[in-house]
């Protein structure tokens, strides 16, 4: 069953600031504890509570992920915590504070909440979408449009480009980010995510994945979310709470725990026959030793960078934008014709991979490169180095590897 950790006592609400942050060693935590209290949801003319008595610690700055069997109760679960379905018995609170007593209007413009697909407003601009909850909570015009040019930039949007857009003028991935990026607006100490990158592409889905785990470094939000996918559980959770039907926990602990300690044959069978190799999706790509072959700018004298990438046994240049960020993947024998390092072709798209990427996501990411290999980038999409089959092995390998891969 459930660690100690499902049933530590809730903290004392503060009557300063009942949602307030708390920080943690090094990181500045901007999330809140989240509590539920033996919490039922019997819905009318069901014979069955849909939630028979969930008691459940979400500790301030984590991510937690749902994952059970359809219809278990994870989405009712989730939506009582902002109150969007209210319990029929039992308590919750945030940063302390009993949500009972509060407007349920005000409680949700504190917390985020991101669906599927984004659940933008149509006959909004992607600006308007973002502005609204700052918008609802009175704050001056000039801070709004700060805060949606600088949300645009962290979900990786130029915001110039796609601020006055309307939803149907975006990619599925694009309305996914603005749906994130509206999520955060406000700054909610908390966030609550239903099946967030369920209806992109695995390619779109593995980028949104990174870049909320990349955003999660730099806020430390509490983000509680629903998920059908295990290995996206796996990746994004800091714990995984597995339900069935009741929402009762069968386990609730973090990702590396469930893989080896499965706490039961239901967890068991859950996690699946391929648990040893889901163990992948725990080892992340800033665990390798990066490549580092010979870089170049667009402009530069190729009869240079061929000499620099014969001296070190490259047959392979990247090539850098002025930012550092990657721009394509040369061929040295590309270069011997040519006086100067060319502009990528029209239409080249390098698929590159976040640092926090899984092992399981460079695998993807390298079989469908011409290289074999990808090009990693860090923060901003800043260029790292690049990663290989053999060293993604020696990682596999490394001892210090074997409880990850068992
Ligand atoms: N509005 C409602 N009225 C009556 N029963 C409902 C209602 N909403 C959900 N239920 C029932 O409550 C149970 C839990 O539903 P919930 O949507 O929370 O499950 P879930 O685990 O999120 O499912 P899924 O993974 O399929 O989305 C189900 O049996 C469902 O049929």
């Amino acid at each position: 069953m459930s660690d100690s950790r499902t049933t530590s006592a809730a903290p004392e609400p503060s009557a300063a600031h009942p949602i307030a942050a708390e920080t943690s060693g090094d990181h500045e935590v901007s999330g809140v504890d989240i509590d539920l209290i033996d919490v039922v949801k019997r819905y009318p003319g069901q014979q069955k509570p849909a939630v028979e008595g969930l008691s459940l610690h979400v500790p301030a700055g984590e991510i937690v992920m749902f994952v059970g069997p359809s219809g278990c109760g994870k989405t009712t679960s989730l939506k009582m915590i902002n109150r969007l379905i209210e319990p029929t018995s039992g308590s919750i609170r945030i940063g302390g504070e009993d949500i009972s007593g509060r407007d349920d209007d005000d409680l949700r413009r504190h917390i985020g909440y991101v669906i599927q697909g984004g659940s933008l407003f149509p006959h909004m601009t992607v600006a308007q979408n973002i502005a609204m909850v700052p918008g609802l909570l009175g704050w001056d015009r000039g801070r709004i449009t700060e805060r949606v040019d600088e949300l645009l930039e962290l979900v990786g949007l130029d915001s110039e480009r796609y601020r006055g857009r309307y939803p149907r003028e975006l990619s599925g991935g694009q309305q996914q980010r603005v749906g994130v990026a509206r999520g955060l607006a406000a700054d909610p100490p908390v966030i609550l995510m239903d099946e967030p990158f369920g209806a992109v592409d695995p390619i779109t889905r593995q980028r949104l994945q990174d870049e909320l785990l990349s955003i999660q470094e730099e806020l430390r939000k509490t983000i509680v979310c629903v998920t059908h996918d295990f290995d996206e559980a796996v990746k994004l959770g800091d714990r995984i709470l597995i339900l069935t039907e009741g929402a009762k926990i069968a386990q609730y602990d973090v990702p590396e725990a469930i893989l080896s300690n499965p706490a039961d044959r239901f967890v068991a069978d859950f996690v699946g026959a391929g648990a040893a190799l889901k163990q992948l999706t725990l080892s992340r790509v800033s665990e390798i030793d990066l490549g580092q072959p010979t870089v170049a700018s667009v402009g530069d004298t190729a009869a240079d960078v061929l000499r620099s990438a014969q001296a070190a046994g490259d047959d392979s240049v990247v090539v850098l934008d002025a930012k550092r960020r990657p721009i394509d993947w040369m061929w040295t024998r590309d270069l011997a014709g040519v006086d100067r390092v060319p502009a990528p072709k029209e239409g080249t798209d390098l698929v590159t991979i976040d640092r926090r990427a899984t092992l399981n996501d460079a695998l993807d990411t390298m079989l469908v490169s011409s290289h074999g290999s990808a090009v990693v980038t860090g923060r901003r999409d800043e260029y790292l180095g690049v990663v290989d089959f053999q060293a993604v092995l020696a990682r596999i390998q490394a001892p210090e590897a074997d409880e990850v891969v068992s």
